[in-house]
């Protein structure tokens, strides 16, 4: 599904390199410390920065200069991205259609996706009058609308107490499952991943320095990855 071959992308003063490979269905934990490229990955695969010098394939094709609209994936980051003045549905409809003109099919398809992370009922509700566990299932249920093979998250609940965090974490895999989803997921903390992620990439200064199936890496942890444990 997704595979960087050689990728070496440099920005002010900061240089990431990758190697990577996801295969179909296959869920990633990016892990390091502040600083050490997580977000430049993720933007990277994203199509938001461009790599100046090897492949970014997604999806069997090379996508390295693709815009980030032709890239098969959808992003869910840190920030809900919720716009206030529109409401619930609206919002979730944004990921169909910008002008918001949906016929019926693609109305139903945005109320089958906020049942699906438990949303049903307050479509009419605006953003404001949420909480943060709730403006995180909208934002969710944009993502999952999308459709889209390959899914990206940043950090994406880092935002709400650790409870409600670990409760959207488990509808995450519970969608993964359903859907088959192929994920790649910046976190700061292992214990986030546990029950979602299928292999760990860990990243220092702008390279990665371990990746595998997390099974395997923590049954018989290196010792990089010791001070995460
Ligand atoms: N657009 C940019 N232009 C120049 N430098 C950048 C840009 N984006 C990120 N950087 C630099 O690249 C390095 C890696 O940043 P990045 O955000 O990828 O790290 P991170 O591991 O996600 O950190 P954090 O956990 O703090 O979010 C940092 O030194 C950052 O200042």
């Amino acid at each position: 599904m997704l595979r960087l071959e050689h990728t070496v992308t440099k920005l002010d003063g900061f240089t990431l390199r990758a190697d990577l490979t996801l295969e179909p269905g296959r869920r990633l934990a990016v892990l390091g410390a502040s600083g050490s490229g997580k977000s430049t990955l993720l933007n990277l695969i994203a199509g938001f920065v461009l790599p100046d010098e090897g492949k970014v394939i997604i999806g069997g094709l090379d996508r390295s200069r693709a815009s980030v609209a032709d890239r098969p994936l959808s992003i869910l980051f840190q920030d809900s991205n919720l716009f206030p003045h529109l409401s619930v549905f609206d919002n979730v409809a944004l990921g169909l259609r910008s002008d918001l003109r949906l016929d019926g099919d693609q109305r139903a398809r945005v109320s089958d996706s906020l049942a699906q992370v438990g949303m049903d009922g307050m479509e009419s509700r605006l953003p404001g009058s949420l909480s943060g566990g709730q403006q995180s299932r909208v934002a969710l249920a944009r993502m999952l609308l999308r459709d889209q093979p390959l899914a990206l998250m940043d950090e994406p609940f880092s935002a709400l107490d650790p409870g409600l965090r670990r409760e959207m974490l488990d509808l995450v895999a519970a969608l993964c499952d359903r859907t088959k989803l192929t994920l790649a997921m910046v976190t700061h903390d292992l214990r986030d991943v546990s029950g979602l992620c299928t292999d760990l990439c860990l990243l220092e200064s702008g390279r990665i320095v371990l990746q595998g199936p997390l099974d395997d890496i923590l049954a018989d942890p290196p010792a990089l990855i010791r001070p995460w444990l």
